[in-house]
């Protein structure tokens, strides 16, 4: 089974759900061949996400033990790491492209607070058209390079009329949108080797480190810029209508965005411990009205996130001082 880009990502010639690799598969068309369709799930067969994790803990030297996703403007996360070693995600074997602005498309590997870490500088969305399984493959071989701990990060619309731009809202759970229309980063034959078939999702963030977050952002002093809410993804790459942001906000979605759930469903399905935050990079309006502000727009995210990246990289970085010291 072929896992290369040409079947399955941007720029790939054979996008969609067909592989001309696949031994006696035509390869799809539109114009009325037979369409074979590939099961997410073995797009990367554990042998392929095993090589990659090879190439990158041979090629650093190191086990990482957390792994830290950068959201869209989030990139510095990963600078903050020491003595690192970077992995362009063109020069690893089998890896996707990043497409989006804020997302370099680089694997960082190295120590941040006495902690080994790797990070993706870069991750990738359902809407640059990856399959979900492609999107959140990273975290397969974030696990088979030793990584226990996910730190996923990313920026959100505040749908909560209480989270003001620039607050940080802590995931305590979410709403898988993708997941409502039938799509699973788990879907198609599973492989036991990373997790069970039918993996429970409740407690998927972990509690303890959640109460971690709160006390480090009162002794940080943002207290009051911290949130502890409930995110949703919806596949983009539009932003939310308002009755899509009406009906999110009555069924107790606190902020909306295009990634992570993905990523958390995989890093739960391997049995790893997941934190999570959005940074809320605009307030979604829920009300109609004529008033260009009032659109959600690249740019802004981008910016309100250069703004608090500060504020985040601290976060982060004392959340893992406290895991690395108490597993020392
Ligand atoms: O979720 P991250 O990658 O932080 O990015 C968010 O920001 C982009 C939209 O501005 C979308 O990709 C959305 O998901
Ligand atoms: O308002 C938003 N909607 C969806 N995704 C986003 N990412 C940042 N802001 C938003």
């Amino acid at each position: 089974m072929c896992s290369r880009d040409c079947c399955s990502g941007p720029g790939g010639s054979n996008r969609g759900n067909t592989c001309s690799d696949k031994k006696g598969a035509k390869a799809g068309s539109l114009t009325g061949e037979k369409i074979i369709p590939t099961p997410q799930s073995l797009l990367y067969p554990y042998e392929v996400i095993e090589e990659i994790a090879d190439f990158i803990t041979k090629g650093s030297g190191m086990r990482p033990k957390i792994g830290i996703i950068c959201g869209s403007g989030l990139g510095s996360l990963a600078d903050m790491i020491q003595d690192p070693k970077i992995f362009e995600y063109e020069k690893i074997p089998n890896f996707p492209v990043s497409t989006v602005e804020g997302h370099a498309g680089r694997l960082v590997v190295g120590t941040l607070e006495g902690a080994t870490v790797m990070a993706m500088q870069g991750r990738f969305h359902f809407y640059e058209g990856y399959p979900l399984a492609k999107c959140s493959m990273p975290v397969r071989v974030m696990k088979l390079c030793g990584v226990e701990y996910l730190f996923a990060t990313n920026a959100a619309g505040g749908i909560n009329p209480r989270f003001a731009v620039g607050d940080i809202m802590l995931m305590h759970d979410h709403v898988n949108m993708l997941g409502f229309a039938g799509n699973s980063p788990l879907q198609g034959p599973n492989d036991p080797r990373f997790g069970p078939r039918f993996p429970a999702l409740v407690n998927s963030y972990n509690k303890d480190l959640i109460n971690k977050a709160i006390e480090i952002a009162k002794a940080m002093g943002i207290e009051s810029n911290i949130h502890v809410g409930v995110y949703s993804c919806l596949g983009g790459p539009n932003y939310e209508t308002i009755a899509e942001l009406k009906a999110l906000r009555m069924m107790g979605v606190d902020a909306v965005g295009m990634s992570t759930v993905h990523e958390v469903i995989t890093a739960r399905h391997c049995d790893m411990k997941v934190f999570a935050f959005s940074l809320i990079t605009n307030k979604c309006a829920t009300e109609y009205s004529d008033k260009k502000d009032d659109e959600a727009n690249h740019d802004e995210v981008m910016a309100v996130a250069k703004n608090r990246q500060k504020a985040c990289c601290e976060l982060v970085s004392r959340l893992i001082r406290e895991i690395h010291l108490a597993s020392a």
